[in-house]
This record gives C-alpha cells, sequence and structure tokens, in this order.
C-alpha cells in the first residue's frame, strides 16, 4: 500500500529561522512560506535530492502543533508522510485494521494540492503518520 516518502515534518517556533538555518547553513533549496489556514500551520518545503522536509510552525490560536512545541520547545520531528495511489481505499483498509483515522476521517486538501489523512501516532510505534495520494 504504501508507496515513497513524501515528506519529514519538522515543528518550530520560528519559521524564518528555521528556513534561515536550511538555506544560509545546510546549503538547501527553500521554498517561500505558505500559510495554510485550513491546516493552521505555515509551512515551508526544504527540496532535497530523494524527498522534501517540511517545516512546520503554529498558525492561528487552534494549530494542531501547538501542544507538540509546548511538550518539544526546541522544536522536533512531527510526522513522516508516505504517498499511497488511492487514499480511499488506504483509509478503509486501515481503519478495517484498527487504526484511527484522524479528525473527519475525510481527506483534506494539503500542502501540494493533493489529498491528505493523518493516523494517530499512538497506532503506529509513536509516529503520526500522514497519507498523501500521488
Ligand atoms: C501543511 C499541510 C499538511 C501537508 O500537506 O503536509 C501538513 O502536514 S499539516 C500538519 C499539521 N496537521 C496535523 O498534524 C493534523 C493531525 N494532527 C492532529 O490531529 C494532532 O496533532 C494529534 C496527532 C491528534 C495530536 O494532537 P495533540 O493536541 O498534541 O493531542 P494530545 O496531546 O492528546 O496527544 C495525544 C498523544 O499523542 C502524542 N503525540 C501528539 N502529537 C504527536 C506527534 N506529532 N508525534 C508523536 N506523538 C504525538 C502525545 O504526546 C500524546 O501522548 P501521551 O502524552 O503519551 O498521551
Ligand atoms: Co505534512
Amino acid at each position: 500500500m504504501l508507496g515513497r516518502l513524501n515528506h519529514v515534518a519538522i515543528a518550530v517556533r520560528d519559521l524564518g529561522a528555521a528556513s534561515d538555518l536550511y538555506r544560509g547553513t545546510l546549503g538547501a533549496q527553500v521554498s517561500e512560506p505558505a500559510a495554510l489556514e485550513e491546516h493552521g500551520v505555515t509551512v515551508v518545503f526544504v527540496t532535497l535530492p530523494n524527498t522534501k522536509i517540511e517545516l512546520l510552525e503554529p498558525l492561528g490560536g487552534d494549530s494542531p502543533i501547538a501542544r507538540f512545541l509546548e511538550r518539544n520547545p526546541d522544536g522536533g520531528i512531527h510526522h513522516v508522510c508516505y504517498e499511497v495511489d488511492d487514499i480511499l481505499v488506504a483509509r478503509d483498509h486501515l481503519v478495517k485494521s484498527g487504526a484511527r483515522v484522524l479528525g473527519s476521517g475525510e481527506p483534506k486538501i494539503g500542502a501540494h494540492g493533493k489529498p491528505v489523512l493523518f493516523l494517530h501516532p499512538k497506532d503506529f510505534n509513536g509516529t503520526l503518520i500522514e497519507l498523501e495520494q500521488v
């Protein structure tokens, strides 16, 4: 069911400082910030030869990454995103297997304009998983 690793997301307190670190110190290609109100985050993508890094900063009063940053004040790896061919087939298979799909259970449109879903970290070895249909 799983395809390629689409991105690894890192939650940060200061997106400008994190972008400077990746662009300047690490010499990576870094996108401009995009505010995604529906997701409660502002995002920057770092393009690597084999995958992407998604830098996330909280946006608005009800960001899903706010509590994570309270628990991890220096920031940290927040989720991994795997590609799937058919997100509804994947979701139905996972629900049948007993995994919890977060939110309404219906895909939202993610940062790349494609449908995404999130799976509860307690069901996957303490790792929040995002699925993206490609
Ligand atoms: C840019 C758009 C999009 C894209 O296209 O790429 C994105 O990636 S948006 C990214 C942000 N969106 C989301 O993360 C949506 C899904 N997330 C959530 O719904 C919540 O973050 C969450 C996973 C339900 C956690 O919410 P929180 O308020 O922190 O809940 P709890 O405090 O109740 O936590 C429960 C339990 O889970 C542990 N936890 C929480 N977050 C993570 C994490 N990222 N990785 C691993 N574990 C996590 C938390 O520590 C709690 O554990 P216990 O204390 O042991 O109970
Ligand atoms: Co993501």
